[in-house]
């Protein structure tokens, strides 16, 4: 698939006089799974809403699957998940499904169906009486049925006990093999979505502070251990950035983008991703927007 599943270009929305997400360019290609993360406030939600057509941008463009997204679009290819799983609670499991046939011309209510039996869901259930974790089930079975080649889920395991999110994960990845979807999950903690995503987003304080492939942000990143005496030579010799230098009793350790030197350092680490994104939260100003 080589669609672009997200393409913002300078997308910004403010809330009267305050900007939830401002400049903010992105390229996702189709077919990633892509971890939306940040603390509080970072602008995941707006971005979502955004996305799926529940707020107007201020300013900016956004597409998704090659589609403006405004006034009237219809997102048919697109389901969306918000942190209350999008259900109504007095409605029977069997109503959600019958409202989700309605509402939506590429319904296939076999593959809900599926799911709920799977799992042992009672059909004849009310919403409102399932736990957290089925909840959240059946809101990922309806969204699924939608057959979207872009899922979107607002927090999907935020409410749910460490059992309910390692099965709404497993059944997350499941659903990913099965079909070459785009899928976009927020969360404020990177190592809730570490094992599923392969593609990151790093909002802060409205901005996107990094936006990449896992795999190419974890190989251009590295930590390089070196003395007081040689940092010099070595910084001078690295074919990239240094983002982050720690000095601790004659041991500097250096936190770089791009190729580490050969020679002079003592050591080469790579980086894992929660301390990337760490770092990268609390770089002041940066802005960064990469495919
Ligand atoms: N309806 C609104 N009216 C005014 N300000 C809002 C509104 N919705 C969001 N904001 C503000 O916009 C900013 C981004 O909020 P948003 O909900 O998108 O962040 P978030 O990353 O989803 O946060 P959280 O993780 O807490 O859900 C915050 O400063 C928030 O207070």
């Amino acid at each position: 698939m080589t669609e672009t599943a997200i393409s913002a270009v300078d997308l910004g929305k403010r809330y009267g006089r305050r900007w939830g997400l401002r400049h903010c360019s992105l390229e996702v290609p189709a077919g990633r799974v892509v971890g939306l993360v940040g603390p509080n406030g970072a602008g995941k939600s707006t971005l979502m809403n955004l996305a799926v057509g529940l707020l107007r941008p201020t300013e900016g463009e956004l597409h998704l699957l090659g589609e403006r997204v405004g006034p009237g679009t219809v997102l048919e290819r697109v389901a969306y998940i918000d942190q209350e799983h999008s259900l109504y609670r007095d409605f029977k499991v069997r109503e959600m499904l019958r409202a989700g046939r309605v509402l939506n011309r590429r319904w296939d209510e076999r593959i809900a169906l599926d799911r709920l039996g799977e799992l042992g869901i009672p059909l004849d259930r009310k919403v409102g009486g399932l736990s957290g974790g089925q909840r959240a089930q059946v809101a990922l079975a309806v969204a699924l049925a939608k057959k979207p080649d872009l899922l979107i889920l607002d927090e999907p395991v935020a409410s749910l006990d460490p059992l309910a999110r390692r099965e709404l994960m497993s059944v997350l990845m499941a659903t990913k093999a099965e079909w070459d979807c785009t899928v976009v999950l927020s969360s404020h903690v990177v190592s809730e979505l570490e094992r599923l995503c392969d593609h990151l987003v790093v909002l802060d304080r409205g901005t996107v502070k990094l936006a990449a492939d896992i795999d190419d942000l974890l190989e251009e990143h590295h930590l390089l251990t070196t003395t007081a005496d040689a940092v010099e030579g070595v910084v001078g010799a690295i074919s990239g950035e240094v983002l982050h230098r720690e000095d601790d009793r004659g041991a500097v350790s250096l936190l770089v983008r791009g190729r580490p030197p050969a020679g002079a350092v003592h050591d080469v680490q790579p980086v894992n991703l929660e301390s990337l994104v760490m770092h990268y939260l609390s770089a002041p100003g940066r802005q960064e927007v990469a495919a």
